[in-house]
């Protein structure tokens, strides 16, 4: 199912957040949006998971408005995992898991998937199965919280900083799996090299707009990057998966 984002601007407390974004995710696409704190990220991710309501342009799902349908609907066809997913959540490992089935409740629908076990198997938790989510560390809930999202069979994943809190190891692993997945992924990350890396197409917000948008490679360009973040830097080619990879230095630093 294929996200379309057109036009998109939204304010919360009399301020613009984000003005004229848009951006399409290809059915099974993985795109990333990427910029400075305070750019405009999860702004755009929450008008997708619809906790910020776009007040013009448009966003449609597989073709269709958002705006149009019901809440249940969206969120049974979406999976957010958001920067207020870590809420504290007194409950086994196992029950925070099975919250992930709650908008296919009194639901036929059974599109085949992930089971709560399966899931933890996925993301490499399933030894925490019983154990309290507040005893566990911050990248061992973030991956249970994937799980969580996986559970849910979402024709759509959105996911804010996913590889907050994971090792290199984890980060590379939930990626891997979220391109093994094949579900449309729009996802924000602040590591330009994981986005280089992993995403089919990436978004540069800065200052609530799209500043550029394409293949890595056409779009984290030494100037997109230095006018954006404010840094120097250098592309290189990953000798094995040839992606582009960046090398950064200060602004300021001068060459010796
Ligand atoms: N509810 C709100 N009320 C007022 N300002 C807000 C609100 N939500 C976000 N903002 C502001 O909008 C701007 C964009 O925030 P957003 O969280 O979308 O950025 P981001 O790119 O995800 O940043 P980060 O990389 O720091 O997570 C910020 O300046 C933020 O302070």
């Amino acid at each position: 199912m294929d996200l379309e984002l057109n036009e998109v601007a939204v304010s919360a407390a009399g301020k613009r957040l984000i003005e004229d974004v848009g951006l399409r995710v290809p059915s099974g696409g993985l795109v990333g949006l990427v910029g400075p704190n305070g750019s405009g990220k999860s702004s755009t991710l929450r008008c997708v998971y619809r906790t910020l309501r776009p007040e013009r342009g448009s966003i449609r799902l597989g073709g269709r408005e958002l705006a149009a349908m019901s809440l249940r609907e969206s969120a049974r066809l979406t999976a957010a995992l958001t920067q207020e997913s870590q809420a504290e959540f007194d409950f086994t490992v196992t029950e925070v898991v099975e919250m992930g089935l709650t908008p296919h409740r009194g639901s036929e629908a059974d599109r085949g998937g992930y089971d709560p076990a399966g899931a933890l198997r996925a993301v490499d938790c399933e030894h925490l199965a019983e154990r309290g989510f507040l005893t566990l560390s911050g990248g061992e809930k973030q991956r249970v919280l994937i799980a969580r999202a996986l559970v849910q069979r979402p024709e759509l994943l959105v996911l804010d900083e996913p590889t907050n809190h994971l090792d290199i190891r984890h980060q590379l692993e939930v990626l891997s799996l979220v391109r093994r997945l094949g579900i449309t992924t729009l996802t924000a990350l602040h590591d330009l090299n994981l986005a280089a890396a992993w995403c089919d197409h990436v978004h540069v917000l800065s200052r609530g707009r799209v500043v550029a948008g394409g293949p890595p490679s056409e779009v984290l360009t030494p100037e997109t990057v230095g006018a954006v973040f404010g840094v120097r830097a250098h592309v290189v080619e990953h000798p094995e998966t040839n992606a582009p990879q960046l090398l950064f230095a200060p602004a300021e630093t001068t060459k010796k």
